[in-house]
């Protein structure tokens, strides 16, 4: 089922964060794109930009390629900026400050601030404070007091030019050019680097972040590495400033190298001393590197390292979100909690649960929504390249996509995908997601029985975690993915753990834009998130959580369908996932339709897709084995070969091994196929005279028991969460005696359909008096009516014709025509009522070659609305009155 859900809060919450989203946008473009924008449109040169206004940096300095945010609060140089900005030049220089002890400085900026000084320090005085290389950075946007920054190269301050603001000329100072033969070293430093790099990213995800605000990723060099290297290495302010004044960049490398190992030991030490890791460990770096050495040794794990928690100071999680805060994207009720807990680990109160706590808070993607797309023809293209048929669900998405082209907001009711297995629910929202281009989670709730999986786990305990929302949010890094609530209607019971009303508080468009989740603490917005649902049956769903859902019935698919999807689909993407060349194998029509027909009689494509998976198996091992004959038969030939000197003549067999061999490593290594090979390559077809080689014999005993029914036998169309399926009602004589007319009933039936057969006899005993008073068979017949495959549980009013059918039968000795299947409940006075799943009924009804169907008249309009392939051949009656069922089951002529 499937559920697109949005908030009717979602128009006011847009329009509330429109003017963020449209800031963010603005920034974003800024940030990705290096070039000027229309406000720095005549920027000159770099090298044009010798003199600038210099920032002091107080906790660390800006690499190059690194954004940073800056608040400055004194106007004279907010102004100057904004001048450079919007004229030729729009940089600055930032250079770090030499000595942050001095409290008059650190009092002056807030948590948040990177620093501002300048209204304390001017001239000289500043000029002093400062270290003389710093970094060229562009000015990409001033917001009020915000400035954000980005390096673009390094710098020496030269002289003094103004006091105030201070005004500095530079030199861009360039990296020393290295020998060709130092070439080989610096590159195998690199390469390290990197592997290092990428170690410590798999370590943590706060470096994951940084990498994020990172430029230039793509264009990597050796001097560019390095600088990136120490942009997230998390080393201290003067091993940054280090490795922005070393200009060998063998040497920068080199330092890089160092300070990522001391980094990842550090991790290791904040494992094994989780409280001395509190404290700020940068001074006890070098010297507990041995301890931990030996203690590693010791432990002779060196993943160990890897998966242990990082000791972090606050600044670590400052980083993180400073950009957001700036941006104003977090909610300010969130942002008091984040400074609550950084002043929590800034006083060095340093507990696992703050740690956790805020990797948390701060990873949220706060404001962080993807653009949705509401182009309708490229929707409807994916969801035509995904998925054959599916016309009505198909429909149902793309209106909900218009809707949103024409409001720029998704709101619509949750969409609840509903029906058999294997009938593509999941795999359609999937093709949501990408049509709509959000990101796409699927959170399983069946069998969830607590609520605590929703809504997460009070912080009382130190393995608290968040619920799966927070979870997901988390992981799809946006606030509006598509959530897909897979099995909704096999939501686990609890009185106490109440996982349904955590559901309904997710789904309740009043109270998900303040989703409280019990870890996290503070309400997180879930108004943009569009919920889809799946169910296999909806009247399994509570009345509430239904409330909230449109439902949209996948039946199941004809077998005419199943050959599309097989031969269009599923054997295209089975053979990919194999690594088989479509070459290769030749699937036939023919196979496909006796898998269909004879392997998967099934409502979905489920089972079909397994067999098909068991074929393309089947022939990769066939390949595999071949390319290990063919091989080794090579190596004994060769080896031979030699052995002989020459002499050996090569044989027609080792002329084949050797083709074979050609033609493998094309299937496997995917090289070029020669024609030479191509024509000694084994292609594999499959029809319907050695499928069995592949699948086995067929496993499927037909629904059909009998082939010609029985006095007393009669087939009835049933539908389950499977889809539909046939049955037979049998009735039976037990004994005849005067007064003795009664009915014994068996099949594992529920209430209704017992009460079903107990009308049933007594319509079939006024029938059979109204056309034959003088016929005592029912007043003096003990009679048996049993419903085949008795362990199965089965329920419900619609098998009341097919009883009463089974009963006249019976009295009169009549098998009624062999082709015949029928379904409808029945009142006391004979009329006919109507049934559901008329479309899976049909389909089983087809599945079993039955020829001619008696439906209630009421559902002559849902049976006319069925597609041609499921109505073509068949023989349908409409009836009100069991009097023209009479008439069709029995009066035909032998
Ligand atoms: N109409 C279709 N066209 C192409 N492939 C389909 C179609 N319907 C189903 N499939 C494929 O069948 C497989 C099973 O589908 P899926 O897992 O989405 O079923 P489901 O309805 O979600 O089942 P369940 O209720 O068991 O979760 C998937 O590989 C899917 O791509």
């Amino acid at each position: 089922m499937l559920k697109l859900f949005t908030s009717h809060h979602v128009a006011s919450r847009l329009r509330n964060r429109s003017s963020h989203k449209l800031a963010r946008r603005a920034f974003l473009s800024t940030l990705t794109d290096s070039k000027p924008t229309d406000t720095v449109s005549a920027k000159p040169c770099l090298e044009d930009c010798q003199t600038v206004i210099a920032l002091p940096l107080l906790r660390k300095p800006l690499i190059p390629g690194f954004y940073m945010p800056l608040y400055v609060k004194d106007p004279k140089i907010l102004a100057a900026l904004q001048e450079s900005k919007s004229g030729q030049a729009p940089y600055a220089g930032a250079f770090l400050l030499k000595d942050d002890k001095d409290p008059s400085i650190s009092s002056s900026y807030s948590s948040f601030e990177t620093v501002n000084i300048l209204d304390k320090l001017k001239g000289k005085e500043l000029l002093n404070k400062i270290h003389q290389v710093g970094t060229l950075a562009q000015i990409l946007s001033i917001q009020g007091e915000q400035v954000i920054l980005i390096g673009r190269k390094r710098l020496q301050i030269t002289e003094m030019v103004n006091e105030d603001p201070l005004t500095v000329k530079t030199h861009h100072i360039k990296d020393k050019p290295y020998d060709k033969k130092d070439k080989v070293i610096i590159k195998a430093t690199y390469f390290e680097v990197i592997s290092m790099l990428r170690e410590v990213l798999e370590t943590t995800s706060l470096w994951r972040d940084q990498v994020q605000t990172y430029t230039q990723a793509n264009d990597f060099n050796y001097n560019k590495l390095a600088d990136f290297g120490a942009g997230i290495s998390g080393a201290n302010k003067h091993k940054i400033q280090e490795v922005l004044e070393e200009l060998d960049v063998h040497k920068r490398l080199d330092l890089i190298k160092k300070q990522v190992e001391i980094n990842k030991i550090q991790v290791f030490h904040a494992s094994i001393f989780p409280e001395s890791a509190a404290k700020t460990v940068e001074d006890k770096k070098e010297s507990t590197l041995k301890t931990v050495e030996d203690k590693k040794e010791e432990s002779g794990s060196a993943k160990y390292v890897k998966k242990t928690r990082p000791s972090v100071s606050a600044d670590k999680f400052r980083e993180r979100v400073d950009i957001k805060l700036l941006m104003e994207e977090i909610p300010k009720h969130v942002v008091k909690v984040m400074e609550e807990n950084f002043e929590k680990l800034d006083r060095g109160e340093n507990s696992k649960s703050i740690y956790n706590y805020l990797d948390w808070l701060t990873a949220l993607p706060w404001g962080k929504c993807s653009d949705d797309n509401f182009d309708v023809l490229r929707a409807e293209k994916i969801l035509d390249e995904d998925h054959y048929g599916l016309r009505d669900v198909k429909e149902r998405i793309l209106e909900f996509i218009a809707v949103g082209t024409l409001t720029q907001n998704p709101e619509g009711k949750i969409i609840c995908l509903s029906g058999p297995p294997g009938v593509g629910k999941t795999s359609i929202a999937r093709s949501v997601a990408r049509a709509l281009g959000r990101k796409f989670f699927r959170l399983a709730v069946g069998g969830l029985s607590d609520s605590s999986e929703i809504k997460g786990d009070r912080r009382v305990y130190s393995e608290a975690m968040p619920g799966k929302m927070v979870q997901c949010l988390k992981e799809v890094g946006t606030e509006n993915p598509l959530v897909l609530l897979d099995e909704i209607d096999k939501l686990g019971q609890s009185r106490k753990h109440d996982p349904e009303g955590a559901l309904l508080e997710l789904l309740d468009p009043q109270q998900n834009a303040h989703f409280l989740d019990y870890f996290l603490d503070v309400p997180i917005d879930l108004s943009k998130v569009l919920f889809v649902c799946t169910a296999n049956d909806t009247d399994l769903i509570s009345g509430p959580l239904l409330d909230r859902m449109e439902v949209i019935e996948l039946a199941g698919y004809t077998a005419d369908e199943k050959m599309h999807i097989a031969r269009d689909y599923l054997v295209k993407t089975v053979q990919r996932k194999c690594g088989i060349k479509p070459e290769q194998v030749d699937v036939s029509d023919g196979a496909l339709l006796f898998l269909i027909e004879n392997y998967c009689r099934e409502a979905g494509v489920r089972n079909l897709q397994k067999q098909i998976e068991k074929i393309f198996r089947k022939i990769a091992l066939k390949l595999v084995r071949q390319q290990a004959a063919a091989k080794e038969a090579m190596a004994d030939l060769k080896s031979s070969e030699a052995a002989a000197k020459g002499s050996i003549e090569l044989t027609n067999e080792y002329l084949r091994l050797a083709d074979v061999l050609k033609v493998f490593e094309y299937a496997v290594g995917g090289g070029p196929m020669s024609e030479e090979s191509r024509e000694v390559a084994e292609n594999f077809m499959i029809d319907e005279s050695n499928l069995a080689d592949y699948v086995g014999k067929p496993v499927f005993r037909g629904e059909r028991i009998y082939g010609q029914t029985p006095v007393g036998v009669v087939m009835g169309l049933a539908w389950t969460s499977m889809g539909g399926s046939t049955l037979y009602i049998e009735t039976t004589f037990v004994e005849e005696g005067e007064g003795k007319g009664g009915l014994h009933i068996t099949g594992h039936l529920g209430s209704v359909m017992k009460e079903s057969a107990e009308i049933a006899h007594t319509v079939a005993r006024r029938i059979m008096f109204d056309k034959d008073p003088e016929n005592l068979f029912f007043a003096n017949s003990k009679l048996h009516l049993h419903v085949p495959e008795g362990a199965t549980p089965k329920d419900g009013p619609s098998a009341g014709c097919t009883m009463i059918t089974s009963l006249l039968s019976l009295a009169m000795k009549k098998p009624v025509r062999n082709d015949l299947a029928m379904t409808g409940e029945v009142t006391l006075t004979g009329r006919i009522l109507p049934i559901g799943g008329l479309k899976e009924k049909t389909m089983a009804a087809r599945r079993s070659q039955v020829k001619v169907i008696i439906f209630p008249e009421a559902n002559r309009r849902d049976f006319e609305d069925l597609e041609e392939s499921v109505k073509e051949g068949l023989d349908v009656h409409f009836v009100d009155e069991y009097e023209q069922i009479f008439e069709l089951a029995f009066g035909y002529d032998h």
